[in-house]
């Protein structure tokens, strides 16, 4: 398992590994040295797992120490990528060592260079949405309009938030853009994975094997079923405070950074809910710490109501407090599907192309989630924030009961006896004959 240097890439990979170790795979699991820590629990077959560290060169452009995409700013993810990049002669020596049957990949485009002349077979593991891989079929100046035959009208992008992809024709490591990158991944390897299922982007996950000419698996959305780690004492407690259903839990994934301008409208919004909420954000552009960014007065005002938190914090296990009501994330993949196998009413402020596609998926075809309204520039007002807020916390709400009934119909079948199992059985089925296929 190779995944992308983020959080966001490495867990999905890991909770795959999981499953694998569970039908009796070994495992080596390529990733930054720091992130072990920030993973290991996550391990729950070490006997089969094994985590190889790698030692992230350091590329002019990053900050010393640099070795995830939450070390940094998304402008700087493009020397990541370098840096990625330049790790290859410790990958190939590692796969080369292990000789494994299969090398899982995501934005490191050159494994299928490195593994099939030795034979090995590859698989692109995509963690975003097929909607997302879908709309970047084309590079960055026809974006205008999603690719031909494209099987969606409704997880688009709309007019100013066409400028959320221009990334895609813009430098991702040295001489490739993101554009190239994503192709040649795809075009090399031997099947493309998708962390999907067919109830939600079967048309969108068809059209994506046709257009690579390559067979695609689904793992299904790859979630632990239930939390292994109990929730850290501080915030236990500190839920334990309120009544069920009654607190607004925000984050907004391992990697965005806002302007203090940004973070202190989206907190001037949760006080003026006037319910209690948990907000977990990186300090903003130019601040060491969250405290000294909030607004004026703003932690006296929310005391023992609100809370705004710099460090990181346990999702999984925060969603699964029976005292958060309401969940506002960006709409990462992770985030995501995290949301949906939790209980709680969903409000999305998607940021980045993706997040935009997984937030028209969840507010528009599922129906499961209200979308924040946002200017030309991407951002929302407190006013915006806060109206989606008690739109679906007012237990009298139409648009709340609406996407609560919705939600909770998808739940359970996400949660269903065999539903995801059934994902991971035939996507190693699939692994087997794979294998088989010279
Ligand atoms: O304090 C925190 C913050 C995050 N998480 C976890 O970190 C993951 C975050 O994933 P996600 O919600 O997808 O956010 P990002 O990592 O920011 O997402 C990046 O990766 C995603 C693919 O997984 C893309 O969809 C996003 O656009 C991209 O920003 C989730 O599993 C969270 O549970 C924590 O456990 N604690």
């Amino acid at each position: 398992m190779f995944p992308w240097f983020a959080v966001g890439h490495l867990t999905p990979f890991l909770h795959l590994s999981n499953k694998l170790a569970e039908k009796g795979c070994t495992i080596s699991f390529l990733l930054p040295n720091k992130a072990i820590k920030l993973l290991q629990h996550f391990n729950l077959y070490p006997d089969h797992i094994t985590f190889h560290p790698l030692k992230v060169p350091h590329v002019e452009g990053l900050p010393p120490g640099t070795e995830t995409a939450s070390d940094i700013p998304i402008y700087l993810t493009h020397f990541l990528c370098v840096a990625m990049d330049r790790t290859r002669d410790q990958v190939e020596k590692i796969i080369r060592d292990q000789k494994p049957d299969f090398v899982m990949y995501d934005m490191a485009y050159w494994i299928p260079e490195v593994a099939r002349p030795l034979g090995i077979k590859t698989i692109k593991y995509s963690v975003v949405s097929a909607a997302a891989i879908a709309i970047v079929l084309v590079p960055a100046p026809e974006l205008s309009a999603p690719p031909t035959g494209y099987p969606s009208t409704s997880v688009v992008l709309r007019g100013h938030e066409v400028r959320s992809l221009l990334f895609v024709s813009q430098p991702y490591g040295e001489g490739i853009t993101f554009y190239e990158r994503a192709c040649t991944g795809m075009k090399g390897c031997d099947a493309i994975a998708i962390r999907s299922c067919y109830e939600m982007e079967e048309k969108l996950c068809d059209y994506i094997g046709r257009q690579y000419g390559k067979p695609v698996f689904l793992t299904g959305p790859v979630l632990p079923e239930s939390t292994r780690t109990p929730l850290e004492d501080r915030w236990a407690q500190w839920l334990n405070g309120f009544e069920a259903g009654s607190v607004v839990f925000c984050s907004f994934g391992s990697q965005l950074i806002l302007e203090k301008e940004q973070l202190q409208e989206l907190v001037l919004g949760f006080e003026s809910t006037g319910l209690p909420f948990l907000v977990v954000l990186k300090p903003p552009v130019g601040s060491s710490t969250i405290e000294e960014a909030l607004p004026e007065g703003f932690e006296e005002r929310v005391k023992g109501r609100g809370v705004v938190w710099g460090g990181w914090v346990q999702q999984l296990e925060i969603l699964d407090h029976p005292s958060i009501g309401c969940f506002v994330n960006t709409c990462g993949f992770g985030s995501m599907w995290e949301s949906l196998m939790s209980d709680c009413q969903i409000v999305l402020v998607p940021h980045l192309g993706d997040q935009i596609l997984n937030t028209r998926l969840m507010a528009e075809e599922l129906k499961v989630a209200v979308e924040v309204e946002r200017d030309e520039k991407g951002w929302f007002t407190k006013e915006n924030l806060s109206n989606a807020i008690k739109g679906v916390m007012d237990k009298d709400s139409e648009v709340g009961s609406m996407i609560k009934k919705n939600h909770s119909e998808w739940r359970k079948l996400l949660r269903s006896e065999g539903f995801m199992s059934s994902y991971i059985d035939k996507f190693f089925q699939n692994m087997q004959e794979l294998a088989d296929h010279k």
